[in-house]
């Protein structure tokens, strides 16, 4: 008898954007305490709705949760990563060109951090080989 095991959890797809100036400043911000992963600080983004791609979900996230307007973007790196509760499926993008001034526009605290600084805040699980990719490219 053969038995194949089906992972029954579904996989949340994410558009995240790793925001940059001129500078080389990335914006980060914190995700509030009632969240998967509350507490903890990310890059902006959020669940792809059906039938948006990714570039349509990473423009309209920006937009409600910091009131920016991508201009520019270009892939970083795409992330499997299994919580247990949920695996997610991060699809993040560089967005180094935008308009507007970015604000917690949903509450939540913002800020500009330089890639040193990075190893100073605490991000999810999943996000590990993000903030690897963003020093590689960057040093
Ligand atoms: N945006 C974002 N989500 C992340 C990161 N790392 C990470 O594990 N996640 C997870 C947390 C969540 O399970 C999922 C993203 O969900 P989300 O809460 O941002 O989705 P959303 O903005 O569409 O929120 P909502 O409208 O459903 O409340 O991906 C990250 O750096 N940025
Ligand atoms: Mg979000």
């Amino acid at each position: 008898m053969t038995v194949k095991i089906i992972n029954p959890l579904p996989k949340v797809h994410v558009a995240v954007g790793v925001i940059i100036d001129r500078d080389n400043r990335i914006l980060i911000s914190k995700r509030h305490n009632h969240l998967h992963m509350g507490g903890r600080w990310e890059f902006p983004g959020g669940k792809l709705d059906d039938e948006e791609d990714v570039q349509g979900a990473l423009a309209r996230e920006l937009l409600e949760e910091l009131s920016i307007e991508v201009r520019a973007s270009a892939p970083l790196i795409v992330v499997e990563h299994d919580y247990g509760e949920k695996v997610v499926l991060l699809d993040v993008w560089w967005v180094h060109d935008f308009a507007g001034e970015p604000h917690g526009a949903e509450g939540q605290e913002v800020r500009w951090v330089s890639v040193e600084e990075l190893g100073d805040y605490q991000f999810p699980d999943a996000n590990t080989p993000i903030v690897e990719a963003v020093r590689k490219a960057l040093s």
